[in-house]
Parts: C-alpha cells; structure tokens; sequence
C-alpha cells in the first residue's frame, strides 16, 4: 500500500524538479530558435516529420537520433505539437506549429526579442542573484548585470556594438509586435494628435508603426546618439538624439514603451517631469501614452500573475522595477501629473495615459 505521506512527497518532489529543470526547456527553446525549427516546420507546410526536420536542419549526422528527444521536450512545452499515428500504421510522428511556434516565423517574428532573452550575456546574471542580495552595495550602485559583467547594460551597449544591435534589433521585434496591435485594436488613442516623440525609441519600430497608420501626425524618436546612429534613413520619422534626463522635444503627444520599467522611481519621476514640459509647451495640453506592466492588471489567471512577476524579477538587470497601480499613480502624482487611465488591454501589458 502507498502511503498517503510519501505521496505527497514525492508529487512535491516532481514540483521541485519542474521548477529546477525549467532553465533545460528554457535552453531546450533556445536551441528551437538558434536551429529555426519553426521555419522548417513552416516551410514543410506546417507539418513535418524526424527525417524531413532533420533534412532541413543541416544537423551533423551523429547527432540525428537525438533529434526526437529536442523535439519531445519541445512538444510536452507546448512549443510544437506532436501527432502519433494510429498503432500499427507505418507513419511517422508529425510535428506541427502551435500559436506559440507561429510567433517565431514570417517576417514579423518574436525571434529577436526571445533569443535576447536567452543570450548568455542576459541570462548569466541570474546566476548570481543570491550572492546580489548579500552584498553590501545599495542597488542603485549595483545591479545583477554589473555584478556579472562589470558594467551595467547602458555601458556596455554605448561600446559594444554587437550587443547594441542584439538589444535594438530585439526590441525593434517587440515593437513590432506590441505596437501593430494598438494600432490596429486601439487607434483611438491617436486621434486628434498632430504631433508625438517616442521617448527612448530605439530605432523607430513604434513611430514608424504610428506613422504609417496615422499619417497626419509628426512622429519623431529621441535617443542616445549611439542608437540614433543606426536608426533607418529614408522614413518620415525624425530621429534626434538626446538625453531625455534633460529635455524632451515639445509634442502634443509622448509615447513611452517599454522605458520607464528601466528605472527607479527618482529617474522616472525626472523623465515624466520632462514629458509634462514637453507636452505643456504647445496651446493644448497633450498626453503621455505608456506602454508597460500594471501588476495586478490584465487577466487575472496564474500564467499571467507568474509572468508579471517574473518579469519583476528579470528586469532588476537593469535596476528596474514592475509596478502596480498604486505604485504607478505616485509616480504620476509626484511628477505633476493629475490624472491617468489604465487600460489593461495587451495581454500581461497595459496601455496607460496620463494627463497634465
Ligand atoms: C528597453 S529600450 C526600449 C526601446 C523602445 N522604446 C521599445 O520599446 O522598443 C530602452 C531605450 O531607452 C534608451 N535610453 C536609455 N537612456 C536614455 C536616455 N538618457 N535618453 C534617451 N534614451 C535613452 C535606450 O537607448 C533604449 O533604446
Ligand atoms: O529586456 C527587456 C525587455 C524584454 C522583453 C520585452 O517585451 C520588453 C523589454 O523591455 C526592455 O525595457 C527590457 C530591456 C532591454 C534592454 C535593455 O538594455 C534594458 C531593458
């Protein structure tokens, strides 16, 4: 007879172990990416075997018998779906896309951003949480990704040019992603301006996505110089290159995506003051449009709640930090602004707009 106890142990440890082993199906994810298996897979028709995937795939020939255990992991992920034929039939298991999958092919695929979300050089300083919050150094001073690398994310990028573009070029896909839905599903946020600047845009994907549907409003994009360096030629977006800790150029709209999750709130208070400069120095009083985590806001099933909170975690990187509503609206409050509206709209992220 099996004991009720040991029962429980032993589901527990089946619990422990998930939890251990998610860094294998989050590298068991990488290896997808880094091989383009959804690719393949898209290219068979959406369907495709072992020996086809392994045709595809350009694998040494070695290490083709692995190939089913990748591709179980990946299934039992939800990453890919697998099809067992009936008992006794000669087929062999097809291997299918799931809505997952679809997001890493065709052109406007989430490649870029998942693949920097697994580059070493992000995933290594959690390695070192643990000995983070002994140190005695306050955070400000010193973030998980110094700790690991020596200098902090900003550092890095203004001199490394390979990292700069793996975080441009995965943020650019984010953009793309994030900002084809507002548009599309909430266009309404856009009527009436004439002119918006894209506080810490990167290249541009978001103005150039609000440019193209709203073609009557200004867009331009304000960044460091060394982003603003590379940004595409040949658009209508104007790119300048600032510091938005100093001044932000003056528009009916700002638009902040993805940016004020960054950092602390003494810094985002100087960026909002900032925007409220920019946006009170025309005839009429405009708008900031926030595109970030409300914790708490969104569906309230657990997938969401686990994700917000491990982005929470994740973006302590860079010193930054997930807020909830109430730690948004003293935000807003202090920087000078009197009124805001959340819209919990995309998914684990929320479009805010605050008012002068
Ligand atoms: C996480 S990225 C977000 C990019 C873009 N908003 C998006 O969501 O795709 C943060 C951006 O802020 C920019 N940034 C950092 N410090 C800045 C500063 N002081 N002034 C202007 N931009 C800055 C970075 O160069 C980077 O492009
Ligand atoms: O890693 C970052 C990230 C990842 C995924 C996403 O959907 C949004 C994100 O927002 C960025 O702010 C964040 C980040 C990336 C690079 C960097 O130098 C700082 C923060």
């Amino acid at each position: 007879m099996v004991l009720a106890n040991s029962d429980g142990q032993l589901d527990a440890q089946v619990e422990l172990y998930r939890n251990a082993f998610a860094i294998v199906k989050s590298m068991a994810l990488k290896s997808a990416l880094d091989l383009r298996i959804a690719d393949a897979i898209d290219h068979h028709g959406g369907a495709a075997t072992l020996a086809q995937l392994a045709a595809e795939l350009t694998l040494h020939p070695s290490k083709i018998p692995c190939l089913h255990r990748l591709m179980r992991t990946l299934a039992v992920s939800g990453v890919f779906t697998v099809q067992h034929p009936a008992v006794g039939a000669a087929d062999e298991p097809l291997y299918t896309l799931t809505p997952l999958s679809c997001l890493l092919v065709g052109s406007s695929n989430l490649v870029p951003i998942t693949s920097m979300l697994l580059h070493p050089k992000f995933v290594t300083p959690f390695l070192g949480i643990g000995k983070w919050f002994q140190n005695e150094l306050p955070p400000d001073q010193y973030c998980i990704f110094k700790q690991t690398h020596g200098e902090s994310v900003w550092e890095l990028a203004s001199h490394d040019t390979a990292f700069d573009a793996l975080i441009n070029d995965a943020m650019v896909s984010d953009s793309n992603f994030i900002v084809d839905i507002v548009v599309r599903e909430h266009g309404e946020l856009f009527q009436g301006l004439s002119s918006l600047v894209d506080v810490g845009g990167g290249l541009g994907a978001a103005a150039q996505a609000i440019s193209k549907a709203f073609p009557e409003i200004k867009c331009s994009v304000l960044d460091l110089g060394h982003v603003v360096a590379k940004a595409p030629g040949g658009t209508l977006v104007e790119y300048v290159a600032g510091d938005m800790f100093e001044s932000i150029p003056p528009a009916n709209a700002i638009f902040l995506k993805s940016v004020l999750h960054d950092w602390g709130d003494v810094e985002c208070i100087k960026i909002l003051k900032n925007c409220r400069k920019a946006i009170s120095s025309r005839d009429t009083r405009g708008k900031v449009i926030i595109i970030d985590i409300v914790v708490g806001a969104g569906p309230s099933n657990q997938k969401h709640r686990e994700l917000q909170a491990l982005f929470d975690l994740y973006i302590m990187f860079v010193n930054g930090i997930q807020r909830d509503e109430q730690e948004w609206k003293k935000v807003f409050l202090d920087a000078g602004f009197s009124g805001y509206k959340i819209m919990p709209v995309l998914g684990f992220r929320s479009i805010i707009e605050i008012y002068p």
